[in-house]
């Protein structure tokens, strides 16, 4: 029992580098354009499409200063990067990490066209974000970097525009902050009613039952899919778990519903084992509460490459991308790795973990439960409706089933991995509306 395995922990929080200091720069737009063309390639997509495709319509970068609290100014750079609206408005969540860069949100503006493309919403790609450290700064610093930033990006975004969302240090809270600063500004010129201007807000706010646990929940349908095809038992199945926030503790508390045990945890402070398996909800207040797994007191401290070589049946990295290269590959003794994260492995890191029999669910697909439930929250602003927990859950199951099967069988017909079955669905969506369109006649 977890309880009884009560070693205190009194390791201070050390910061653990998301990726050893020797590995290369990583070119993560370079990655995603690489894994576009190979699709396209694949499916015989003309070549203007790609060439559209190619770059983000829009990069907005803006420059805004915030009183902190010790009465010094301080200057923020945030960006919103608006990747393609073929479909509907640009949509994708809104990121505060000290990692946060241009190439980085580029990368994930695009991933979020592919992913509503495949996912079938009528809504486009874009990401946004603020290189800062979330965890360094007070709430009220917080809420004033998030009104100064929307203030800032002023009619850039609009619920028939460009509709954030919360991604990596955002949560429900700071899309109420987000949704108040637009209303009092943008909306308030146009008297328009602007809930649908962002989403994954609280319940009360205009948000809709079931986006806070949505990403993980779309996560665990496409395990228990694939479950089912390889004949796996998810009851007394182990997890490694990196990143115990909103999609890694949602993925972890819904699958010990299924019986699976989270064995090992980690976060930016640092990795916990415990062979007897957490209790992912215990778990999951007390990062609510403290901010980091840190200090849990039911964990052995371990390593990061001791947690990657542990022997377990499933990983879910749900922290930063870039984090399975050549060596984690090499490392992992798992059967499938469940991409809760957006580009958490590397080419060269899937291709060796392909070649050793191990699993990926790709994140495209694994994750796009999240922007799927976002949809449904905008359509209900739309329609001033409120559906119920079961409505949206038994909607996003439907959905996230039916996209498993159209990748699986994409992947079966074109012999090709789950990652470029799950873009030349997405490519072939896209192709058929420009195609449509003629824009180029
Ligand atoms: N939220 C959503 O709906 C969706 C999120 N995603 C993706 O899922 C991933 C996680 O997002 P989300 O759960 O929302 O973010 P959260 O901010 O809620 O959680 C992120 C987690 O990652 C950890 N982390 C940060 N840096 C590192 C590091 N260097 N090494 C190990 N762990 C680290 C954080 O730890 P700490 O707090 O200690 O920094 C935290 O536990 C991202 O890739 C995001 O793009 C994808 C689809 C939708
Ligand atoms: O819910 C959304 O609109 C965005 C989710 C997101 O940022 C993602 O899927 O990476």
């Amino acid at each position: 029992m977890e309880e009884q395995l009560s070693t205190k922990n009194t390791t201070p929080p050390v910061s653990v580098p998301a990726v050893p200091s020797h590995r290369h720069k990583y070119e993560f737009f370079k990655v995603v354009q690489g894994y576009l063309d190979e699709a396209a390639r694949l499916i015989e997509v003309p070549g203007y499409i790609t060439t559209i495709l190619s770059q983000p319509k829009n990069e907005i970068i803006v420059n805004f200063p915030v009183r902190m609290d010790d009465g010094s100014i301080r200057l923020f750079k945030g960006y919103r990067i608006q990747h393609n609206n073929l479909l509907g408005p640009f949509k994708g969540g809104i990121r505060y990490h000290e990692t946060v860069s241009l190439d980085d949100l580029k990368a994930l503006a695009a991933m979020m066209t592919w992913k509503c493309a495949l996912m079938n919403l009528p809504l486009g790609g874009g990401k946004g974000g603020i290189k800062f450290n979330p965890n360094e700064v007070s709430r009220a610093e917080l809420q004033r970097i998030t009104r100064r930033f929307f203030h800032a990006l002023g009619g850039n975004i609009g619920p028939e525009t460009d509709i954030p969302a919360p991604d990596m240090g955002t949560d429900a809270k700071t899309m109420a902050w987000a949704m108040d600063t637009y209303m009092n500004t943008v909306g308030q010129l146009f008297k328009q009613a602007v809930k649908g201007v962002v989403t994954g807000k609280p319940v009360a706010s205009g948000g809709t039952y079931g986006r806070e646990k949505a990403t993980g929940q779309g996560v665990v349908h496409c395990i228990t899919e694939w479950a089912e095809d390889n004949d796996v038992n998810l009851g007394g199945a182990t997890l490694l778990v990196q990143g115990f926030g909103n999609v890694g503790s949602n993925t972890a508390v819904l699958l010990s519903k299924l019986g699976a045990s989270t064995v090992a945890v980690g976060d930016h402070t640092g990795y916990l084992y415990n062979p007897e398996g957490f209790n992912p909800h215990k778990l999951q207040d007390y990062v609510k509460k403290n901010r980091s797994i840190a200090g849990y007191p039911a964990g052995k401290p371990i390593s990061r490459e001791e947690f990657f070589r542990l022997k377990a049946d499933i990983f879910i990295p749900a922290a930063l991308e870039n984090q399975v290269g050549v060596e984690e590959a090499g490392w992992l003794q798992v059967r499938l790795v469940a991409e809760g994260a957006n580009g958490p492995c590397t080419p060269e890191g899937e291709k060796i973990l392909l070649e050793r029999g191990i699993h990926i669910l790709p994140d495209i697909l694994a994750n796009s439960g999240g922007v799927t439930v976002s949809y449904y929250e905008w359509v209900q602003n739309k329609r001033s409706e409120t559906w119920t927990l079961e409505e949206v859950d038994s909607r996003l199951e439907k959905a996230m089933k039916r996209a498993y099967r159209e990748v699986t069988e994409m992947a079966r017909q074109k012999k090709c991995t789950l990652r470029l079955a799950a873009y030349a669905v997405a490519l072939q969506r896209l192709a058929a509306v420009y195609g449509e369109r003629e824009i180029f006649p």
